[in-house]
């Protein structure tokens, strides 16, 4: 039988913004009611333009923001992000990577130090077999046993990815969110980036959200896809049906990389219908 990690059931997001002295208070409605079902092992890629709500269900899913409306369920079991209801064993199911993870780490935090923090802070364990896993950990990622004792400064962006990886896997997650990984390294790098979270993957059976922007990386990388278009999933089925039978106007759009001004033409068109 499959096993959901991830589910949500009609997940909506607004932000209330404006409504000060000179300015009317506006209601955006960043997502409109996502439905999504994901199983052990298995790998969905978001995709999308700026500002589509990616970023937003990526904070939802991570239980760092709630939804307005709508169910988190981890594990089948549903999610209370309050800080009541939130257990610490619920929240390191899920932990997420971002694009720059040079902004997360210390600068004065040596490597060693950055992967046994999880372990300190949510777990009970002795320090030398902290050090232990901390080291098992940075050789998984294709790290030195030098580098436990490096700062941050003295690592290129493919290797401070790979220590960002290392950390979000300490606590032995069951889904990692992945927030456009990849796009701020060059492309030799970023393909040793990608085969090692897919070998991670295996390893580990984990279960990957893949924010990306990127086409090509979302074909290598992904079983399922969702487009998301204006807070809504206006695509959502396997990589093959999604890629070879597009069924939106925005998705047929970005897909046959047309100019950005057609882009822009599509979304123009939509709107009218929708108004
Ligand atoms: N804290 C906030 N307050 C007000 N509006 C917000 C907030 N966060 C996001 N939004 C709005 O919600 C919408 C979705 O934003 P979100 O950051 O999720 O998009 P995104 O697809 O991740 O974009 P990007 O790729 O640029 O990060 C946008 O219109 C954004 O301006």
């Amino acid at each position: 039988m499959s096993e959901i990690v991830l589910e949500t059931r009609g997940i909506t997001r607004d932000y209330h913004v404006g409504g000060g002295l000179f300015s009317k208070q506006k209601t955006i409605h960043a997502l409109k009611g996502i439905d999504l079902k994901l199983e052990k092992g298995k790998t969905l890629a978001i995709v999308g333009e700026s500002g589509c709500g990616k970023s937003t269900l990526a904070r939802i899913i991570t239980m760092i923001d709630a939804p307005t409306s709508g169910e988190l369920l981890i594990d089948g079991q549903p999610v209370d992000i309050t800080k009541a209801g939130l257990t610490s064993e619920m929240r390191r199911k899920v932990q997420i990577v971002f694009q720059n993870p040079y902004g997360s780490l210390n600068p004065r935090q040596k490597i060693g130090d950055v992967l046994m923090e999880p372990l300190i802070i949510n777990d009970n364990v002795p320090a030398a077999e902290r050090r232990e896993r901390a080291m098992q950990m940075l050789l998984k990622v294709g790290l030195q046993p030098e580098h436990f004792n490096r700062y941050p400064h003295m690592f290129s962006g493919g290797q401070r990815q790979r220590i960002a990886i290392a950390r979000a896997l300490m606590l032995n997650p069951r889904l990692l969110v992945l927030d456009e990984p990849v796009s701020a390294l060059d492309l030799s790098v970023q393909a040793q980036v990608l085969n090692l979270l897919a070998d991670l993957q295996d390893e580990f059976g984990l279960t990957f959200v893949f924010i990306s922007h990127d086409l090509s990386v979302v074909k290598y990388i992904a079983d399922e896809v969702m487009v998301m278009y204006f807070g809504e999933a206006v695509e959502y089925g396997t990589r093959e049906a999604v890629f070879s039978n597009p069924q939106h106007d925005y998705t047929k759009t970005l897909f046959a990389a047309t100019p950005r001004a057609d882009v822009e033409s599509i979304r123009k068109r939509i709107a009218a219908k929708a108004a």
